[in-house]
Parts: structure tokens; sequence; C-alpha cells
């Protein structure tokens, strides 16, 4: 695998890289001065990051278009092209922040927004199709910034059999790895996904799989409950509840948790229709929305512990999982996974704790992938997309 080449060796250059996760609560912007020592040991240094909420009336617009018969061509045409212009001023306000101008950049690289993820080949014609859409345009992008800028990061991968995600484990990989210990990185977004860095390991020894929900299923219940809500701030809910135990069973039955690596999740499988019938659960078995809410949240911390015991232990023991992403911040969440994780003799860390900047970490890493990009380097991991072979990921946009 390409991970350093020569003319790099040696510079840094700043970049900025932009994230809208699958909790649709905004555009994470963050400006980092990536280098790369004689070594080809790579570092990122975050020069500014700022998080700017999507306007209320797009977020709401970004959940209908996640409903395939709602999201019509014209209707995601349009939320490509504002949600360039959201994009585009992000990336100047974090440039600004920065105390840099855009002519400092050499590259914007931008995730977009996620709306549909299948990353299961369907038959259709005889061909085999796996498919993911982003959105936010990186034409809008450039032109407005005057910075070229890289988006649309999952097709290459899918394209070569991989799964398109997840892709900040090559960042992980190239940021992270330690010679003596074996990390355990764990981002609880959207959808939760764990990346584990084998002390001393090469690329190929990397495993990293979505989980399964992260707050999805936790923010989906909330909102239904408490309109206006879009998350169980602090645990506080979850914690006046009881968790029902022959629920969060039939729960756990779930085939994907089974499904042994690769692979990938996301609101097509713990989405909406998922929260529906959790509803219907709760329901039936009389439980009161707390009890609800705090049965969700130990099945996300369980999906955890469960995918660590499965397919990690038996071949990576380790004794930490340093844990980020927004459900960090929620203390039920967390003491779940204590729970789950402790007997198994592993610590559990924020990111914070561990001494890491844990909500800039995503927009980092497409900072890091635009710029693989723009040098024409390898982004993605096949041992984890299960990808036939190492690709150039996204699509430049240029800014001339
Ligand atoms: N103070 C808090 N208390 C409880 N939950 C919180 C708090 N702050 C953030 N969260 C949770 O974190 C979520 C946002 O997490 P994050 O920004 O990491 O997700 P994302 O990047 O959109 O997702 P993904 O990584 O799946 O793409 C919120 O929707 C909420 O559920
Ligand atoms: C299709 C998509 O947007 N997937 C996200 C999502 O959010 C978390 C998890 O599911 C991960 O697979 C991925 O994002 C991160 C940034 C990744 O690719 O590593």
């Amino acid at each position: 695998m390409k991970t350093a080449t020569e003319d790099t060796r040696g510079r840094r250059r700043y970049a900025v890289g932009l994230m809208s996760g699958t909790s649709v609560d905004g555009i994470d912007a963050a400006v980092a001065e990536i280098s790369e020592d004689e070594g080809g040991r790579v570092r990122a240094r975050l020069l500014s990051f700022e998080n700017k909420p999507y306007p209320a009336p797009v977020r709401e617009e970004i959940f209908r278009l996640f409903e395939p018969r709602e999201a019509t061509v014209d209707r995601v045409g349009r939320m490509n092209a504002l949600l360039g212009e959201l994009y585009a001023e992000a990336a100047l306000s974090a440039i600004a922040a920065a105390g840099l101008e855009p002519g400092d950049i050499a590259v914007v690289g931008s995730h977009g927004q996620t709306i549909y993820h299948s990353p299961e080949p369907q038959n259709a014609e005889g061909y085999e199709l796996r498919y993911t859409v982003q959105i936010g345009e990186g034409s809008v992008i450039a032109a407005r910034t005057g910075i070229p800028c890289v988006t649309d990061f999952r097709a290459a991968d899918m394209a070569v059999g991989g799964q398109g995600a997840p892709l900040v484990p090559f960042t992980e990989y190239l940021l992270y790895r330690e010679e003596m210990r074996t990390l355990l990185l764990q981002n609880i977004g959207g959808i939760g996904n764990i990346t584990v860095l084998p002390a001393g390991c090469a690329p190929e020894e990397v495993i990293a799989f979505d989980t399964g929900p992260g707050n999805m299923l936790i923010d989906g219940l909330v909102s239904r409950f408490c309109p206006g809500k879009a998350m169980d701030e602090g645990g506080a809910i979850a914690r006046s509840g009881s968790m029902d135990e022959a629920l969060l069973e039939a729960l756990q039955q779930e085939p994907y948790y089974r499904l042994p690596p690769p692979k990938s999740t996301g609101r097509e499988l713990f989405g909406a229709a998922y929260v529906d019938k959790l509803l219907d659960m709760g329901r039936e078995r009389g439980l009161r929305p707390e009890d609800l809410i705090a049965t969700a949240t130990q099945l996300t911390a369980w999906s955890i512990g469960d995918a660590y015991r499965r397919f990690v232990l038996p071949r990576h023991p380790a004794e930490a999982m340093i844990v980020g992403g927004g459900g960090s911040y929620n203390p039920a969440l967390l003491d779940g996974l204590k729970r789950e994780l402790e007997p198994m003799g592993v610590r559990v860390l924020t990111q914070e704790e561990a001494g890491h900047h844990s909500d800039a970490k995503e927009a980092v890493a497409f900072a890091l992938l635009g710029l693989c990009a723009l040098d024409g380097r390898t982004g993605n991991l096949p041992s984890v997309t299960g990808a036939s072979r190492p690709v150039v990921l996204g699509k430049l946009s240029d800014s001339r």
C-alpha cells in the first residue's frame, strides 16, 4: 500500500476537513496542519475547530431525505447545492478562526451528509451493485472558497467491492498506532464504530467495523417522546428509567450483531422504522418512555461490548478502550459500557481523558483523506472495508 511518497516527506500543509455525521447535528469543520517526517510518520496538528449546527428546517429536510420515497430528485438536488453553500461557509469560518487565508489551504476534504448507504451487494441486471449517497456539492465548496475540494470518498472503495465504510480507521492507523500497546478506539456517533490498532500493526492488521447503533436509537426515541428535544442530555432520561431485561434480550437477537466484519450499517437498519418498532414493543410491554430509553441505552452499550467480545478479544485482548463521539458525553451510556467491558479487563476512557480532542477527530480525518486524494495516495484499508485493493478515494472539484 502506498502510504508515503518522497515528495511529501518533511512538508507541512494546511487542510480543511468537513464532517456531517449520521446524527445530523450539523457541520464539524477543522483546520489541521498535516506533516510527514522523514521516517514517513504522519502528524496532524489541530489549528481550529468549529461546529455549526444545521438550521432546524435543514435538519428536518435531511431527515425527510432518509426516506427513499420522499427523497425526490429535485429535493436531493436542492439540498446538495444548499449543503455545498453551508459547507463552504463553515470552511471559510474555520480558516479565519485558524488565523489563515484560503490561499494557505491545500485542500478541503468534505465527507458530506450521508442520506443512503447500501453496502451489501444488490443484484441488478447481472451486476452486483453497492451504493452510498453523500450530498454537499464539492463544486460549490471549491467555487466559494477558491480551494480544491475532495468529496464522495466512499464510492471508490465500493467500486472495488468494499463497504465504503468505515474510512476513518486508515487515518487512525496513520496518526495513532503505537508500537507497544494495542489501542481500541470506539466512536459513538449516530452509529457506533470500533477501530482496533494492534501493537506495532501493519495496515492490513487493522480491524474496524460498525458495531451497531450509536446514539441513533436514543435520539430517535427522545425526539418522539419529547418533540423539540434531539438527545438525552447527560443521560438524564435513561438514568431515571429502568431497563427491561426481556426487551433487551429480544433486541439482542438482531442478526447484524453476529455478522462477521467487514460490515457497516446506518439509518437503513437503525433509523425511523426501527424506532417505530421499539415504540410498539414498549407499548405492548407497558413501558414508560424513560424505561424504553434506558433499555435502548443499555442495548447500545451491550452491542459495543458484544462486538469486542465476539470479534476482537479472542485475538487482540486490550487494556483500555478510548471512547469518542457525542455518546462519550452520555454518562448513562458510558456506565453501561463500563459494566460490559470492565469484567473483561478493559478500562473505559473518554478521548479527553486520553488527552485527545474528541469532537474534531472525524473532521481532521477527512482533511487528511483530502490530502491523500490530492497527492494520488490510496486512502482505504481493504482489511477493514472488504475492498479487493487499496484505491485513491474521492472526487476532486478544482477551484479554477
Ligand atoms: N451532552 C450530551 N449528552 C448526551 N448525548 C450527547 C451529548 N452530546 C452529544 N450527545 C450525543 O451525540 C450525538 C452526536 O454525536 P456525533 O457528533 O459524534 O455524531 P455524528 O458524527 O453525527 O455520527 P457518526 O459518527 O455516526 O457519523 C448527539 O446526537 C447525541 O445523541
Ligand atoms: C455511510 C456512513 O456515512 N457511515 C458512517 C457512519 O457513522 C459512523 C459509521 O457509520 C461509519 O461507518 C461512517 O463514518 C465514519 C466517519 C467512517 O467512515 O469512518
